[in-house]
């Protein structure tokens, strides 16, 4: 028995995560820390760069892909994820990554469209644009009905040139990945780190639509975690509106989200306040500080500021499932870490 993170004290470790140990006031370490896979959960893990998120989440992500009845997938801005799939020294991580992941056409409304191509729906471009998405259900479509259209040719035109810029993210495809091709027993992994913030928004948007919309319509049964590095990059755009549905109304269809990002600032209020789960590593950033600050839980008695780590890998996690708060040492990764800072030293050894 153990204390499990979501669940709570003298719990079971079956469906749980050994993500690291406590750590003691005096720095050394203590009993082992585990997360709860197994109910739905919206986690956020922050930090300043290079103090650990991205190897907490593959961390986490190692779990995940070790865990019956879940289907993890990560959305990897930075193409760190993809060395979950080279196994380690004495253990291999069932992971499959998709270099070039696509996604429907039509998991966009008009609006979003619109918002994806920079065109403002009142416009005679955007206006076009917003007319076909809501016609039709691929890019393919979509352009045809453009030049069906008896709209003034520049207008026509402009909405020609966007449509073209959107085919070629190649991002959109009729038989883009969705809920049952995500919902395997590995990990998978969308390597988006090729892409512009557009098209890895629009990507982000159709996964998440994907997978809540195949557990509300029950179509697959394995619980989704849908992991998400530098997750400011996506409360930028179109993907905003799939996170915060699943931020909102994720629980009831079992829908878990896991975001990382260096700037809980820039991520929206409401990923901070539906999170139930808060991994927080060394923040410095005074905004940043105030945006965890504002979400301070009451059962929290002192600053979050005083009690930050300092080292990477060390980690506050504040836990709202059980009302409590704890100091850990986040494990060693079972697989290569993908990310990490270059070294102008690794560089001259190579010499
Ligand atoms: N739990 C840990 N145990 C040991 N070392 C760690 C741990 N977490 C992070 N590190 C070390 O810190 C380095 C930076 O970690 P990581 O790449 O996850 O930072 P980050 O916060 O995601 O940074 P960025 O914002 O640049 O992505 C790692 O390469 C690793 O050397």
């Amino acid at each position: 028995m153990s204390f499990v993170i979501g669940r709570g004290s003298d719990a079971e470790t079956v469906q749980a995560g050994h993500v690291g140990q406590y750590r003691a006031l005096d720095g050394s370490e203590g009993a082992d820390l585990y997360v709860d896979l197994d109910g739905p959960h919206a986690m956020l893990v922050v930090g300043k760069r290079g103090y650990g998120k991205s190897f907490t989440m593959g961390v986490l992500a190692e779990e995940l892909a070790r865990t019956s009845g879940v289907a993890p997938v990560v959305v990897d801005p930075m193409g760190a994820f993809s060395t979950l799939a080279d196994g380690g020294d004495d253990e291999t991580v069932p992971a499959d990554v998709v270099e070039t992941p696509t996604i429907t056409a039509d998991v966009l409304d008009p609006r979003s469209w619109c918002s994806l191509l920079g065109l403002s729906p009142e416009s005679g471009a955007g206006g076009l644009v917003w007319e076909a998405a809501q016609r039709t259900h691929s890019l393919e479509a979509m352009a045809e009905s453009l030049e069906a259209s008896d709209a003034p040719e520049a207008d026509v035109r402009a909405a020609r040139n966007h449509i073209r810029l959107a085919r070629s993210w190649d991002v959109f495809d009729p038989d883009g990945l969705d809920g049952a091709a995500l919902s395997g027993t590995e990990i998978t992994v969308l390597d988006v780190s090729g892409l512009d913030s557009a098209p890895m928004n629009a990507v982000c948007r159709g996964i998440g639509e994907a997978l809540y919309r195949a557990r509300v319509d029950e179509r697959i049964d394995r619980l989704p975690w849908l992991l998400i590095d530098e997750a400011h990059t996506f409360f930028d755009g179109v993907a905003q509106q799939a996170l915060r549905t699943i931020l909102t109304r994720g629980r009831a269809p079992g829908v878990s989200l896991v975001l990382a990002t260096q700037r809980p600032s820039a991520v929206s209020e409401t990923a901070i306040s539906q999170s139930d789960v808060l991994i927080s590593h060394r923040l410095t950033s005074e905004a940043d500080l105030e945006a965890l600050s504002a979400a301070q839980p009451t059962y929290m008695n002192e600053s979050l500021d005083d009690r930050l780590p300092t080292d990477p890998g060390e980690v506050v996690v504040i836990d709202d499932a059980t009302e409590t708060i704890h100091a850990a040492q986040v494990r060693l990764r079972k697989t290569p870490h993908g990310g990490g800072s270059p070294s102008a030293r690794d560089v001259v050894d190579l010499e």
